[in-house]
Parts: structure tokens; C-alpha cells; sequence
């Protein structure tokens, strides 16, 4: 072993990075050969990390400005990331899909917007049922690509370990194509804006020409004052992915050497599911010893005694930018349950930023068997999160949204007004139904109608965002 490995084994184990392993967990696979999956998260261990411990702070710094009130968060991508799935194509549809909701959603808000991916490793699905049956045949429920394949045979289901190491290298390729984008004039604001006035430009959307005909107005003031467009090119943008294998997020975690601090480094944003974040389990106790920035999603049982023993538990220094609750309520529900968290935090020492996922309890089963959400439960959820937080004079810090650039049709209306029939022509996802290109870019544009009516920010100007 090298003096480098000693000194991360000695750091780790005085970090408590290995106390989990004796704690209660949920939602782990069970691999039918624990000497192999030893193997590949030994491998992994070896393998350089996915982030820099930098980039993670600097997205904690940004975070604390959103939950600041300075700053708004947009957080998007598939329910479920698959291998397959990550081509250029498809990468470039994600990715451009979030850069022309940043933009409405910067200019709604005037506020500088972080743009964060569901990508590079959102392959690990927390499943409500251990096994799914098909005419008959019980078979273990598809765990995402990072454990089983989705085809329904015995061999394919059985989690597979090798997979970990494939999720790596995947997330990796993932990574350096976003990096490439956002960094090598792909991001470009005019032409990002152009895509967005394409958009504005189909009758079904009319309502939504008026804004992009007011932000075709700013582009065109910025270029009279001489704005460098050249240096607005380059974007910050963030990945996260939900904290769930443990082993893998195990394995890429890593003690800064700037630090002696320990970061997960498969993703800069970790957050931790409704279905897994039991006060006293693993994943809770896991995630409160590294660095990252963490979100907790809050679904509609929340109480307000939870909601201050997990401040307690992740941000026990109440240090700006640290913790995230990421609210999924449903949108019957949230007009009951959020307001009184954020009244109960005001009297708190403790800042989180709030952010809404209008998805994960709007989620329904059709008859022919579909996966579905209404895009009006969608946004009658933003609107419940937005009003809310108007009432308790908190700051709604951003949104959350399972999407992507492809023209899918897996939710139902939205102004193309897909229905139930039109489910079964384009429906792709292996777990939960995503808004589609015109679905987000739809949202976005009614997200920067509810920001046009919250305080502005103070901001500086100095970074680009
Ligand atoms: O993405 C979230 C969960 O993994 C998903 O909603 C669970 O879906 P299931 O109820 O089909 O298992
Ligand atoms: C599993 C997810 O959500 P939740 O934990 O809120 O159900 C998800 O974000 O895909
Ligand atoms: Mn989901």
C-alpha cells in the first residue's frame, strides 16, 4: 500500500466513513457473488474521482447564495440515466433542454440560475417493490443500470456487480462531454436564446412569445453596451445524482488533499430519497460525514420534529449551503404540509434552501398500465411551493424536474395536450415519466412568470454562473 492509501485508510476510519456498514439500510441490492462485487469496489477505489473537491465547494458557495434568496437552483434530468442512453445525442438534448430553461428562469427570476444535471450518474432506483411479475413470472424489480439490466429474463435482472464499474465509466464519459459543451461555446446565450425563441414561435405556445420577445430585447441592449458575449460563453454546471448504492458512493469517496476532508467524488450534489432517509440508518449516517452539498427529499409525512433532527443530523454547524430539502408533496398536499416547516424554520438557526420536485408525488399508474403525471399536477405543485413560501416571506430556492431534450410522451398534457392514447406511441422511460423537450421548456416559461413576482436579488455581477 502506498503512504497516499495508508493516509486515506487512517482518515477514513477516523471520519467514521465505515460505521454505516453496521446500521440498518434499505434499498441495497444483493449480489449473488460478494467476492465479486469486493473486487469492483476495490477497483473503484483505484480509479481517479469524478469531481473535484473544489467544484464541490464552490457549488456549496452557490447554494448558500440561493438559499440566501440570492440565487435559484434548476435541477433536471431522467428519472433513471441508462448506459444506453448516454450518447451524444441524447446528452446534448439534456443538456440544452436545462441551458434554455436557465435562461427564462434567469431572466424571471434576475437572478443567476445553477444549473445542475440529474446526469452523470443518476443510475441507482429506489423500488417500491422487490420484484416486478409479468404474466405470471415474479422476477427481482429493475434497480437501475448500475445493478440489473431492464430486459425481463432471469439473467438480466440479477444484479450484477461488473455494472458498478461500468456506471463509472459512464458517468465519466457523461461528465466530459458536459464539461465540453458548457465550456466550449455550445452554452453561447444568443444561441441558446435562438432555440428558445423556436420554441415561442409555435402557435401552441403564443402565451410564452411575450417573455421571449422581452428577453430578445435584453440580449439586444446587452450587445449595444458592448456585453463580451465570448466570456458568457463558458457556464458553471453542476451534477448530482441520488446518494443510494452505498458501496459506490463508498468506494469514490476520498480525503482531500487540500483538506484532509472527505468528499464524495462521484458527484459535486448527492441528495438522499424519500425512501431512505431514516434518522438512524445508513445513508443518513453516511452522508453527514462527507462534504457535499446534500439535499433530503421531504415527502407529504413530513413533520416539523423530522425535519429539525435532520438539520441536527446533516448540518450540525448550520454551515450556509449544506443542506437542501428538496420538497415532493403532491399537489394536493403541499398547501397542508409546507407551510408549516417553513414557519417552524424561521424560529430555527438553521438556512436550508428549499427547492420543489413537483414529480415524485404526482405519480399515477394508468389503466392500460403507463407511469404517468399530469402537467397540471406539476404545476399546481410549483404554485403550492411558490405560494407557500410567498406567505412565510422564505425564498423558493429552485426546482427539481425528472426531463429530457427527447420529444417522449410519458407525461400527460402540457400544450401539445399529449394523452393517454399518444402514452403509448413514445414512451421510453425505465421508471418514471420525464417532461418532454416542450413539457420543460413550458415549465420553465411559467416559473419565470411566478419568480416575476418575488423580491430581487443583490447580485454582484462578478461571476458567470
Ligand atoms: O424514481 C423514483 C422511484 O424510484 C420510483 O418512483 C419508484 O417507482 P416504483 O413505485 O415503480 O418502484
Ligand atoms: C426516487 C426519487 O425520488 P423520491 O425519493 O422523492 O421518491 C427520484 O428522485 O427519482
Ligand atoms: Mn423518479
Amino acid at each position: 500500500m502506498t503512504i497516499t492509501q495508508q493516509l486515506q485508510q487512517q482518515v477514513s476510519a477516523a471520519a467514521g466513513l465505515d460505521n454505516w456498514r453496521e446500521l440498518p439500510i434499505r434499498q441495497q441490492p444483493t449480489w449473488p457473488d460478494p467476492e465479486a462485487a469486493n473486487y469492483v469496489v476495490n477497483e473503484l477505489a483505484k480509479r481517479p474521482p469524478l469531481v473535484f473537491a473544489g467544484e464541490v465547494d464552490r457549488l456549496r458557495d452557490r447554494l448558500a447564495q440561493a438559499a440566501a434568496g440570492n440565487a435559484f437552483v434548476l435541477q433536471g434530468g431522467d428519472c433513471a440515466e441508462t448506459f444506453s442512453g448516454a450518447t451524444a445525442d441524447k446528452i446534448r438534448g439534456r443538456v440544452s433542454t436545462i441551458l434554455q430553461m436557465a435562461l427564462v428562469l434567469t431572466y424571471g427570476a434576475s437572478m443567476p440560475v445553477i444549473k445542475m444535471g440529474r446526469m452523470a450518474g443518476q443510475f441507482a432506483k429506489p423500488r417500491s417493490k422487490d420484484t416486478e411479475t409479468r404474466d405470471g413470472v415474479t422476477l427481482p424489480a429493475y434497480r437501475g443500470d448500475i445493478v440489473n439490466d431492464f430486459a425481463f429474463t432471469e439473467e438480466a435482472r440479477t444484479p450484477n456487480p461488473q455494472r458498478m464499474m461500468d456506471g463509472y465509466h459512464v458517468s465519466s464519459s457523461t461528465l466530459n462531454l458536459i464539461r465540453a459543451f458548457t465550456t466550449g461555446g455550445f452554452a453561447d446565450m444568443r444561441e441558446v436564446h435562438s432555440w428558445n425563441k423556436g420554441f415561442a414561435a409555435n402557435p401552441a405556445n403564443a402565451r410564452y412569445d411575450l417573455m421571449a420577445r422581452e428577453i430578445d430585447r435584453a440580449l439586444k441592449f446587452m450587445t449595444a453596451t458592448g456585453a463580451d458575449f465570448e466570456a458568457l460563453k463558458e457556464v458553471e454546471f453542476y451534477i448530482g445524482h441520488e446518494g443510494l448504492l452505498l458501496e459506490y458512493e463508498r468506494a469514490l469517496t476520498r480525503i482531500d488533499s487540500r483538506t484532509q476532508l472527505p468528499y464524495d467524488t462521484s458527484a459535486h450534489f448527492i441528495w438522499i430519497g424519500e425512501r431512505t432517509r431514516d434518522l438512524d440508518e445508513a445513508h443518513m449516517d453516511f452522508f453527514s460525514r462527507v462534504r457535499n452539498p446534500i439535499g433530503v427529499k421531504l415527502g407529504p409525512t413530513t413533520d416539523v420534529e423530522t425535519m429539525k433532527r435532520i438539520i441536527d443530523k446533516l448540518d450540525p454547524e448550520r454551515e450556509p449551503g449544506r443542506l437542501t430539502f428538496i420538497t415532493r408533496m403532491g399537489a394536493q398536499k403541499i398547501g397542508d404540509v409546507l407551510p408549516s416547516l417553513l414557519e417552524a424554520i424561521k424560529a430555527e438557526d438553521a438556512t436550508p434552501l428549499w427547492i420543489t420536485d413537483p414529480m415524485h408525488g404526482n405519480g399515477f399508474t394508468t389503466e392500460r398500465g403507463y407511469k404517468t403525471r399530469r402537467f397540471d399536477d406539476v404545476v399546481t405543485e410549483v404554485k403550492g411551493f411558490f405560494s407557500a413560501h410567498k406567505e412565510a416571506g422564505t425564498h423558493p430556492g429552485g426546482i427539481h424536474i425528472e426531463l429530457t431534450g427527447d420529444d417522449v410522451t410519458e407525461c400527460l398534457g402540457g400544450s401539445e395536450e399529449i394523452d393517454e392514447a399518444a402514452l403509448e406511441t413514445r414512451y421510453e422511460s425505465l421508471c418514471d415519466p420525464r417532461l418532454n423537450h416542450m413539457q420543460s421548456l413550458e415549465l420553465a416559461f411559467l416559473v419565470a412568470e411566478l419568480l416575476q413576482e418575488f423580491p430581487k436579488a443583490e447580485v454582484d455581477g462578478q461571476d458567470n454562473w
